[in-house]
């Protein structure tokens, strides 16, 4: 749960993110006195900026919509249509670059549809975003009802197209000519005082206000959604300070723009990783549960079937011995009887907890049912396995569990384990049932010859 985005923020990540927005305050002031400051670097970079920005906010954008799909939130469905609408608008404004898909003097710098594709942009994304949190105060916030989801996909999917169609096409004559703003003085001053700067500006204050309000920043994701919309109002306020291309504001103003679409496509990407993780932890939890006894926590029977079954195979390649020890509690009945189940039970787990003690990395101890327990000792021998079965009944008898009385016995008895041991030569063919049948009759022997003791099965 700890790097979960959804989880409410530490004090430290509270304070992580506080760090990054504070610093980047500081550039932002820094560069601010020297933003009109011309820079050496003449190159043109904004292509390769506009093809960053489009990329990352699609990413973003199909990031938000999985979102949308597992959480069904009409608010990360916004976000999602958010972001593409950012990322549409911005290949478009790249496409139409001068020299990059059309004639160099198709849409200059200035013109009415080059500040306007920047200007929607910027503020229909901000828009997105706030309606996005809208949303969230509504009765629209809870899960759609998985049958909507069939309506509200192709919509969240189709709106950004929708949108970019109408930004580019249908609205740009309706707007008063934006044109005059760049070309007239030549630098950015007038464009910096006009309405749609001011409209951006308001559109961005307004979303970040209301990414703070309304998500109180309980979660990492928020904080860092909030953060990149911090990031676009430094970049509005160091573009507007900057009044002529390709000066120092203008490249820092820049890498806040980048730097705003990459804080929370980082975020997104991080919550991936951390779903991936957390279904790899259940799925290894799950599996570990599932092969093991509920009661005692060695392996279950089903899974000591599968073990023995390779165990054979690797036996079969390998030629190396394979002894099977079944182990047997002696009255168990009778301790039942005497003490009760639930002592029985913690009987039970005693023994194997101390037979586990007993065992090496690669041994397999399992419940075989009820008070019966089976070991495969993979690589031993005959006598090896006698050992380690000996060491086994006296590990249990050291435990010194107090026993029921038996009538035939005036002594004081206690807990105690017979066992029976089939060592299996690689050189016969052998099926894993007929190996339990082996070991089980050598333990029926240690049984009839009074039990406590270790038998040796004779092939
Ligand atoms: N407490 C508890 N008892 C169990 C569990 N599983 C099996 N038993 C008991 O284990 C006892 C097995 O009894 P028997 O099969 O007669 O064997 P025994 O009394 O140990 O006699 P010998 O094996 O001949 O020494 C039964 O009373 C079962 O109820 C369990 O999970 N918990």
């Amino acid at each position: 749960m700890g790097i979960d985005l959804t989880a409410p923020p530490t004090p430290q990540r509270r304070l992580l993110v506080a760090v990054v927005a504070l610093a980047m305050t500081l550039v932002a002031a820094l560069v601010f006195h020297y933003a009109d400051g011309p820079t050496t670097y003449g190159a043109n970079f904004r292509p390769v900026e506009l093809a960053m920005v489009s990329v990352i906010s699609g990413v973003t954008a199909y990031l938000l919509l999985l979102r949308f799909y597992v959480h069904r939130t009409l608010d990360d469905g916004l976000l999602s249509v958010a972001f593409a609408f950012s990322a549409l608008m911005t290949l478009y404004r790249l496409a139409m670059l001068p020299g990059v898909l059309c004639p160099l003097d198709k849409m200059p710098a200035g013109s009415h549809l080059g500040v306007w594709t920047w200007g929607a942009r910027l503020t229909g994304t901000a828009l997105l975003i706030s309606s996005a949190m809208l949303v969230k105060l509504s009765r629209w916030s809870p899960p759609l009802p998985p049958t909507s989801m069939r309506k509200a996909m192709p919509l969240v999917l189709l709106s950004p197209c929708a949108l970019t169609a109408a930004a580019l096409f249908l609205l740009p004559p309706w707007i008063p000519d934006l044109s005059n703003l760049v070309t007239a003085s030549g630098n950015y001053h007038a464009l910096a005082h006009s309405w749609i700067s001011y409209l951006m500006f308001g559109a961005w204050v307004m979303a970040f206000s209301l990414v703070v309000i309304v998500t109180r920043l309980r979660n990492m994701l928020q904080c860092w959604l909030a953060l990149s919309g911090y990031c676009y109002l430094l970049y509005l306020v160091i573009v507007f300070s900057s009044p002529m291309r390709l000066t120092l504001g203008w490249y820092i103003s820049r890498f806040f723009e980048l730097s705003s679409a990459l804080i929370l496509l980082s975020a997104l990407l991080f919550e991936v990783f951390t779903v991936k993780k957390r279904l790899r932890d259940l799925y290894e939890r799950a599996y570990e549960t599932s092969i093991r006894d509920g009661l005692t926590g060695v392996f279950s029977r089903r899974h000591f079937d599968k073990a023995l079954q390779l165990a054979l195979e690797r036996q079969s390649v390998t030629a190396s011995p394979l002894s099977l020890l079944m182990v047997d509690i002696d009255f168990f009945k009778k301790y039942n009887d005497h003490f009760g189940h639930v002592q029985g039970d913690l009987c039970l787990q005693r023994i194997a907890s101390s037979m586990v003690k007993q065992l090496r990395e690669n041994d397999t101890l399992a419940r075989y049912g009820g008070e019966e327990f089976a070991i495969i000792l993979e690589g031993s021998s005959g006598a090896n396995a006698a050992l380690a079965a000996e060491r086994i009944r006296n590990a249990v008898a050291k435990l010194a569990i107090t026993a029921p009385p038996v009538e035939s016995e005036a002594a004081h008895r206690e807990v105690s384990i017979s066992v029976g041991v089939y060592s299996h030569s690689p050189a016969e063919i052998i099926t894993p049932e007929e190996l339990v049948r082996r070991a089980d009759a050598a333990l029926y022997e240690a049984k009839r010859h009074g039990r406590d003791q270790v038998r040796i099965a004779n092939d």
